[in-house]
């Protein structure tokens, strides 16, 4: 499938989930991201999930790493939708959100940190066997991550795809993806 049917059915097949269900998926990935070893990460980037999209509730890593790893430095970006780039920003607390466009937490904060990140927690609708991902389509990620010696980590309700069909030289592909039932490492 190519990546515009993949952004559809992903975003179908997510707002199907009934509540108590998406609860136990996530209570999964978290059991499985406490798994990674963040022996090496200093600093670690993740996305802030829309709840309207039925994302990936990314609030418990961040609740867990502030708990068993509180020396790592954690940044949520921002997003310019007039230019698809985002800004980094270390997180500060729950009270430092704001609502943005399309429903999108964001950090108040206009300090953007600008130094090496080690990790980076990558949104997506779909992901494929070889580690390429679809997000919503506007290429933030893609722009963001071009070029990036960070560790590479998608969150996943779903499991991979078998393909998808017109990747092109931008897309960036993952390390490792994890999902409720498994971690898949791509070889990069
Ligand atoms: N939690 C989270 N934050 C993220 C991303 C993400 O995928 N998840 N992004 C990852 O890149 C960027 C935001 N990308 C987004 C792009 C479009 C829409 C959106 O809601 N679009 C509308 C309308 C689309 C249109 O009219 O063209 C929609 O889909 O209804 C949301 C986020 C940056 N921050
Ligand atoms: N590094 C880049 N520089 C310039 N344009 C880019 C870059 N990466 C992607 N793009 C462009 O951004 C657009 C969206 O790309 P794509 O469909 O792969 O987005 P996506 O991965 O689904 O979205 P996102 O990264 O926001 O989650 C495409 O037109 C693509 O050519």
């Amino acid at each position: 499938m190519n990546k515009s049917e993949l952004r559809k059915q992903a975003m179908t097949e997510r707002r199907l989930i009934d509540p108590s269900a998406i609860k136990r998926l996530n209570e999964q990935l978290l059991q499985r991201f406490s798994k990674l070893d963040f022996s090496a990460i200093s600093v670690l980037h993740i996305f802030l999930p829309i709840a309207e999209k039925a994302e990936p509730d990314t609030f418990q890593c961040i609740n867990w790493l502030k708990n068993h790893h509180p020396h790592i430095k954690i940044l949520v970006p921002k997003a310019d939708f007039r230019t698809a780039l985002m800004t980094h920003h270390e997180w500060r607390g729950m009270d430092y959100l704001e609502k943005s466009t399309f429903n999108i937490l964001e950090p108040r904060s206009e300090e953007v940190y600008k130094g090496l990140i080690d990790l980076v927690v990558v949104p997506l609708l779909a992901f494929d066997k070889c580690g390429y991902r679809v997000g919503y389509g506007k290429g933030f990620y893609d722009r963001f991550l071009e070029g990036s010696d960070a560790l590479k980590v998608g969150l996943s309700f779903f499991e991979a795809v078998d393909e998808i069909s017109d990747v092109d030289a931008l897309d960036v592909r993952l390390d490792l993806c994890i999902t409720p039932d498994k971690i898949y490492y791509f070889n990069t």
